[in-house]
């Protein structure tokens, strides 16, 4: 379990701690990954389209021998098993799970953007990540993450919904 990997949790359909709850159960249960760290879960206001119910995010940190495509089926079975369903770009759902950082790698696919090519303007992404690693650097930027947060309008817009105590990775998802 070499490499690395960031992982963004978003939900704001049905029970939205559920998802995230199971996400990570179902994540921790695959054979080629272990759940290293997780953030706080932050409630957000809706970003992109904003005709829609609050979302709660988080990120977690994994370890992981999966390669960075074979990590995004992963999420997208896990998406699936979850209840997603692709209606409005940027609409309500389920569970999201998008892969932000896998190493310092750079990958440009259709399938797959690495970094993940939105993360640097959403402060529902940054805060959370800051809050495990708060010196982190994107590949290939010349400043730190948390400068991009500094001109950031929107982080009013995300507030501490469920505080992580502790350091046990399941401290969060088990109280
Ligand atoms: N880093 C990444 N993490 C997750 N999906 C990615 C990534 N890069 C590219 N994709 C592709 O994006 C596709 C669409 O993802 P999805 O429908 O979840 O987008 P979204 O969450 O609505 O919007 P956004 O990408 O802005 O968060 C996925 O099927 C996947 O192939
Ligand atoms: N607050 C918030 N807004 C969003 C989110 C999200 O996870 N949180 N995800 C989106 C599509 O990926 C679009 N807008």
């Amino acid at each position: 379990m070499e490499n690395k990997a960031y992982i963004a949790l978003g939900s704001n359909l049905g029970d939205r701690f559920g998802y995230l709850t199971q996400a990570i159960i179902l994540l921790e249960g695959q054979e080629k990954i272990s759940v290293i760290n997780t953030s706080s879960i932050y409630e957000t206001d809706p970003v992109g389209y904003t005709e829609q119910d609050q979302f709660l995010n988080m990120v977690i940190k994994v370890a992981t021998s999966l390669s960075p495509v074979e990590l995004l089926d992963t999420c997208l079975d896990i998406e699936l098993k979850l209840g997603r369903k692709r209606e409005i770009k940027w609409g309500p759902r389920t569970l999201d799970l998008d892969i932000l950082l896998y190493n310092h790698e750079i990958v440009e696919t259709e399938k797959l953007t690495l970094p993940h090519p939105r993360m640097s303007e959403r402060a529902f992404v940054i805060l959370p990540l800051l809050e495990m690693d708060p010196y982190i650097k994107l590949p290939n930027a010349r400043e730190p993450l948390a400068n991009d947060l500094l001109r950031m309008p929107d982080r009013e817009g995300v507030r501490i919904w469920k505080q992580k105590n502790g350091e046990d990775v399941f401290a969060l998802i088990e109280s």
